[in-house]
């Protein structure tokens, strides 16, 4: 189908704006709809960043910045790429927390997201067509909305995560914008403040659970999976009660992802295997404690702890090296209301002399020593300096990872963490932030974000159209961001730089395809060339 005059100039995937030439205006019928001068990319790109520059905050920014995406997503995506480590925290993590919760009031544009409700289940097929309107779908983020980052239940509000995480695939790893779909489901939110709000825009009820919510989920994954057969289905902050099941669930069958439970689990590896290489410490000699059991923390506990057993431990062995410390204190295995992903685990009361007295971080790192420290807690602050200091005197380089988000939500400040350990923490955040300057050596943070393995990952699985991600894949995420960062460097980073996202993507991508090939998942036969192939790449 051919658009032309306005339908054209509204398309934002086919809208160049002023960089229709003149040739282009008469043969689409546009003439005279534009200021007759005729800009190139390059133009627009300077003059957009001119624009965005002017704004005097991040929320403002963003905003700007959605403004163009509904204009024109090739020039969207062109300033993105030649501002990634600037635009990161605007587009996505923490502004992207401001605008879930004031979502609908600041609400201007669907931005082509699904909305399905678990009210009007009949509608979703339809739904899913209207929105792809012939687009051929590889790339789904669906949230329910409960767990958005390490603020809670915002209901519909959370579809911007989904629209969010997408614009990151396409920044870093070049996954065709035409090809991806935001989509929320909404079954309700518990939160009073957004049911009591006129002005609310998603179900007025508290959330559906149970069966009837499964089978939501169920009646969702199943139509997306018959529209769009070659789809690759990323599951994002949904609640601690339903987020490990769903993955459980559908991980075997469909090529699918959870960010929270999978992606931190590899990056934070990743960062781990980093400071190991600074430290010149072996990873089966670590003592790990993840101070919040929740999503990602047992996600990331799991990932540790094959990663032990690749290296040799065996299982019982490697279960040694784990404690988890939730609002509980440390999870024992007689501990009420543990997950079935904490379980695994949990420790025995007669392993300690004051086991009844672990009811807290504090005690239970003077208690067990740990040589690693990941927070995922939503509790800010809760690394202190007194314990800090208490597992920095047992250990000579402590890894000390803060990673609940939004940045007001983070267990510590590197800052601090730098100055309570006298330079010697190997540190990763969730969100970015500036270098370190400590008694004159600058440390670089490494950011220990999702972001950085999600898009790899997706695109690498996409391009061999893999059956399934399995653990091989996601195995070899987290072991391809090694080698970017020189660790005899003073003051080097863990985990390589957020500028330099769209190179390692690449690598994580091809690495991932490599291994779907290796384990027969897929019948593509070249890796690079696949990969190179299904790169999207923003021009006219
Ligand atoms: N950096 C990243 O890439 C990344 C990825 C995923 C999640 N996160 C962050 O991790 C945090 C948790 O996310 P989630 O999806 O696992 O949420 P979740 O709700 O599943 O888990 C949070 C856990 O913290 C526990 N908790 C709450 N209060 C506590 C306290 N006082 N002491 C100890 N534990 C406490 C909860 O009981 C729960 O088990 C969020 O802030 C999120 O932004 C970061
Ligand atoms: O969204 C992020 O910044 C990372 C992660 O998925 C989270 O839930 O915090
Ligand atoms: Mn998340």
């Amino acid at each position: 189908m051919k658009y032309t005059g306005l339908d054209l100039l509204n398309n934002h995937f086919l809208n160049k704006g002023t960089a229709f030439t003149k040739e282009e205006r008469k043969d689409y019928k546009i003439e005279g709809l534009l200021p007759p001068f005729v800009q190139t990319l390059d133009q627009q790109v300077e003059q957009a960043y001119e624009n965005y520059s002017s704004k005097d905050t991040f929320l403002a920014k963003r905003m700007y910045l959605m403004d163009l995406f509904n204009e024109n997503v090739t020039l969207y995506y062109k300033l993105f790429s030649e501002h990634v480590n600037e635009f990161m925290p605007v587009v996505y993590d923490p502004t992207i927390a401001d605008t879930i919760e004031n979502y609908s009031h600041f609400f201007l544009d669907p931005q082509n997201a699904a909305y399905l409700s678990i009210d009007d289940q009949d509608d979703i097929k339809a739904t899913l067509k209207n929105v792809s309107a012939g687009r051929n779908i590889k790339l789904i983020v669906v949230t329910d909305g409960e767990g958005i980052l390490g603020i809670g239940d915002w209901g519909v509000q959370g579809v911007d995560i989904s629209v969010g995480k997408l614009m990151v695939y396409t920044a870093a790893a070049g996954v065709d914008p035409k090809s991806v779909l935001p989509v929320v489901l909404d079954a309700g939110t518990n939160r009073k403040e957004l049911l009591a709000d006129d002005l609310y825009m998603g179900n007025h009820h508290e959330r559906v659970t149970g069966e009837k919510y499964y089978n939501f989920v169920d009646k969702f994954v199943e139509t997306a999976e018959s529209l769009f057969p070659d789809m690759y289905l990323h599951f994002e902050d949904f609640g601690r009660s339903n987020a490990a099941n769903i993955l459980n669930k559908y991980k075997n069958q469909i090529l699918t992802f959870n960010d929270d439970i999978q992606g931190t689990g590899i990056i934070t590896l990743a960062g781990i295997l980093g400071a190991l290489n600074i430290s010149k410490e072996k990873l089966t000699d670590q003592v790990y404690l993840s101070f919040g059991a929740g999503t990602a923390g047992a996600g990331i506990t799991k990932r540790i702890f094959d990663a032990m057993v690749e290296e040799g431990l065996s299982e019982d062995e490697a279960r040694k090296h784990f404690y988890l410390v939730d609002k509980q204190g440390l999870l024992f295995d007689d501990t009420e209301d543990l997950t079935p992903e904490q379980k695994p685990f949990t420790r025995q009361r007669s392993e300690f002399s004051n086991a009844n007295e672990l009811t807290n971080l504090e005690a239970t790192i003077k208690a067990v020593h740990p040589t690693i420290l990941v927070g995922t807690s939503t509790q800010p602050g809760t690394f202190t300096e007194p314990i800090i200091k208490e597992m920095a005197a047992h250990t000579a380089r402590p890894i000390i990872f803060p990673l609940s988000n939004p940045t007001k939500l983070a267990e510590a400040k590197a800052e601090d963490l730098l100055k309570w350990t006298d330079g010697k923490a190997l540190i990763a955040t969730g969100i970015p932030v500036e270098p370190v300057e400590y008694n004159g050596v600058t440390y670089h943070i490494g950011q220990a974000n999702n972001a950085l393995v999600y898009p790899g990952l997706g695109l690498g699985s996409l391009a061999v159209n893999a059956k399934v991600l399995s653990d091989g894949m996601i195995n070899k995420a987290a072991h391809s961001l090694g080698g970017i960062v020189d660790p005899t460097q003073p003051g080097a980073a863990v985990l390589p730089p957020v500028s330099k996202l769209d190179e390692f993507s690449m690598t994580v991508a091809v690495g991932v395809a490599q291994q779907a090939i290796d384990e027969k998942l897929t019948d593509t036969k070249d890796a690079k060339q696949a990969v190179a192939d299904s790169k999207w790449e923003p021009k006219y």
